[in-house]
């Protein structure tokens, strides 16, 4: 097999442009219930696809569910590493058969992973990742290079003295905030890192190297531990905004309390690479041998599912994604940083002096399942999985906005956290209430028919991200209230149009609401296309500059709703600040129990 990169830097444009068939960049996503590759061309059209579902393909063998393991008792959830490695080769190897053309024009490859998560790499993984033998498997080798073999999962809740420490550890939840874009949360890296020192001294002791789930994924590429990169090194709260470096009292906090202990964690993080284009290095010769890659393939930074999400279309300021996979997360790209405990702020992951806002919630796909899986199908039964969504749709769609019916109707909401939520940090449980269509009078319901749970679970998410994002729209246009442009739909219940629905009756969306053609695979392709940036970006070109050039929304994305509506959209409007007093009540009834 001739390889056409092996004489090439495909870092250099000019070597690209003169190449006699255009290469073709590969996307990873490492995310909670799976493991997706996608290929791209430079006209940003896919090649080819292929994925690894843990359940599905390794559930029996490492006793996951959902992609992870939970530990009620002690509130931890953790995912395997080895069934990670196990799913780089599966994954591949489906890639390389779905392949339409040679792997080998791969030119280079970037990607993601679910943020926050952490992999304890050992001293011998550098020498490990080094001389992979492609005659063996990938598990069979890196196995033996952690000193942990489970990452903490973002569904962790087990760090809540540490998440305290956190919050008092700058003078106060807000100052914590304003210094790192977010309020200290079970799922942060330093939390999570902090903690296994306390419980773990010895695996913390015989950790080398630290990497986020996102560059545990680069280093296996690459043969050697990568740096961490620019956006998902945020979600840690231990990322100094302000001045673009790590906070060194935080780090001293996670680390153990002394300088030498804040230093000792800052060598095993090692420093981020900032510029989100970065070669890192040729890919390594185990993929080389094994599967066909070019020598030369380039190895760019990889980032946070969410980040990488909004390198998949070209985010204007005032349009919006939702993106529903295993959490439900709402996200907008803003040169505004305005931090608050209750949501976050990234580095965007391409562009500087742009940030990535974020609300996350726990209780997304999982929580709708079970609400799904409560309903009965048309003949009675109750339908789980893939049969049970129509049912669900039916039940929304057949349910007015609030299930207000008729003038005078009360207006119904609900919260359903089978997990302790985040935003806001409540405790698990189903509560039902009731107010007048104004807003005022609310008090808890009895109880009322299952269709109406559907209809408000949706409801509760998406009133929850209007509350919430409120400060950062504005009207779109002359006449309209403060609403996004656009919204997008990406993750797998973006191929759902009773939630695109309620989605576009709460939030609105001036423009519409709109689904990517391959949502499901949104952070495989946002990676696939920051590794077309990286190699095919002129002196200075930024991401969106690239992307507006060259996207074209026909095959790219489908409208699925008309987004705002006049009336339906000020009906939800009224009843935000009962919403607002719904989630004030649980929580001071937690204070008070
Ligand atoms: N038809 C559907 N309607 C609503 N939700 C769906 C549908 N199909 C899949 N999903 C949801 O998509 C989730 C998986 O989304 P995905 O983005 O692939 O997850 P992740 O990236 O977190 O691994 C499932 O947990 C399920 O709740
Ligand atoms: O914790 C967060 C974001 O802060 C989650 O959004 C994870 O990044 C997991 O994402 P999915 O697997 O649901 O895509």
């Amino acid at each position: 097999m001739v390889d056409e990169h092996r004489m090439l830097d495909p870092c250099d444009a000019a070597a690209m442009s003169s190449h006699p068939a255009p290469p073709l960049y590969l996307g990873f996503d490492l995310s909670t219930q799976q493991l997706k590759v996608i290929v791209v061309g430079p006209d940003l059209k896919v090649v080819a696809q292929a994925k690894v579902d843990f359940d599905a393909d390794f559930g029996v063998k490492y006793g996951i569910r959902k992609g992870v393991h939970v530990q009620p008792s002690s509130g931890e959830v953790y995912a395997p590493v080895a069934m990670w490695m196990e799913s780089i080769d599966l994954v591949l190897a489906r890639l390389a058969e779905a392949m339409p053309v040679p792997m080998h024009r791969i030119a280079a490859v970037s990607g993601s992973g679910q943020q926050h998560g952490s992999v304890y790499w050992n001293a011998d993984a550098a020498a490990l990742l080094k001389g992979l033998d492609p005659a063996r498997s990938i598990v069979d080798q890196l196995g033996a290079a952690l000193a942990q073999p489970s990452s903490p999962n973002w569904q962790d809740q087990s760090t809540q003295s540490e998440c305290d420490a956190f919050d008092a550890a700058l003078g106060g939840r807000d100052k914590l905030a304003e210094a790192t874009g977010s309020g200290a949360h079970h799922r942060f890296t330093g939390e999570q890192i902090m903690r296994l020192k306390r419980i773990r001294p010895d695996v913390y002791d015989a950790t080398e190297r630290i990497s986020l789930i996102s560059s545990w994924l680069a280093s296996v590429l690459l043969g050697s531990v990568a740096p961490l990169d620019v956006a998902d090194v945020c979600g840690m709260n231990l990322w100094d905004m302000a001045h673009q470096r790590y906070g060194e009292e935080l780090l001293r906090l996670a680390g153990g309390g002394t300088r030498q202990d804040a230093d000792d964690l800052r060598r095993k993080l090692g420093e981020p690479v900032l510029d989100g284009g970065a070669c890192l290095g040729n890919v390594s010769p185990y993929f080389v041998a094994k599967y066909g890659f070019g020598a030369g393939c380039k190895v760019l930074p990889f980032t946070g599912d969410n980040p990488a999400t909004m390198l998949a279309l070209p985010l204007r300021p005032l349009d919006a994604i939702v993106s529903l996979g295993t959490s439900t997360t709402f996200l907008m790209n803003t040169p505004v940083y305005r931090p608050d405990g209750a949501y976050h702020f990234f580095n965007h992951p391409t562009t500087r002096g742009h940030y990535m806002f974020m609300l996350c919630y726990k209780n997304g796909g999982l929580a709708r399942e079970k609400v799904r899986d409560e309903l009965a199908g048309p003949d009675g039964e109750v339908e789980a999985g893939a049969a049970g969504w129509q049912s669900f749709n039916d039940a929304v769609l057949d349910t007015p906005p609030l299930g207000m019916a008729d003038a005078g109707d009360e207006a119904k909401l609900g919260l359903y956290f089978h997990l302790r939520e985040t935003v806001p940090n409540i405790r698990p449980g189903t509560w039902r209430f009731r107010c007048h269509a104004d807003g005022t009078g609310l008090e808890e319901a009895r109880g009322w028919d299952k269709a109406m749970d559907a209809r408000a679970i949706v409801e509760s998410q998406v009133l929850s991200m209007r509350l919430r994002s409120q400060n950062l729209v504005r009207p779109p246009r002359h006449g309209l209230p403060a609403q996004p442009r656009r919204i997008y739909l990406v993750g797998g219940g973006s191929v759902n149009p009773a939630i695109a629905r309620v989605i576009g009756d709460v939030l609105g969306g001036a423009d519409g609401v709109y689904k990517l053609d391959v949502g499901e695979s949104a952070c495989a392709l946002g990676g696939a296309y920051k590794a077309l940036w990286a190699l095919e970006r002129k002196d200075g070109e930024s991401f969106d500059e690239l992307m507006a050039a060259r996207w074209q929304e026909e095959g790219s994305i489908e409208k699925v709703g008309e987004g705002f509506l006049e009336g339906t959209y000020q009906k939800y409007g009224n009843v935000l600040p009962a919403f607002e007093e719904m989630e004030k009540r649980l929580l001071a009834e937690e204070k008070q129990g």
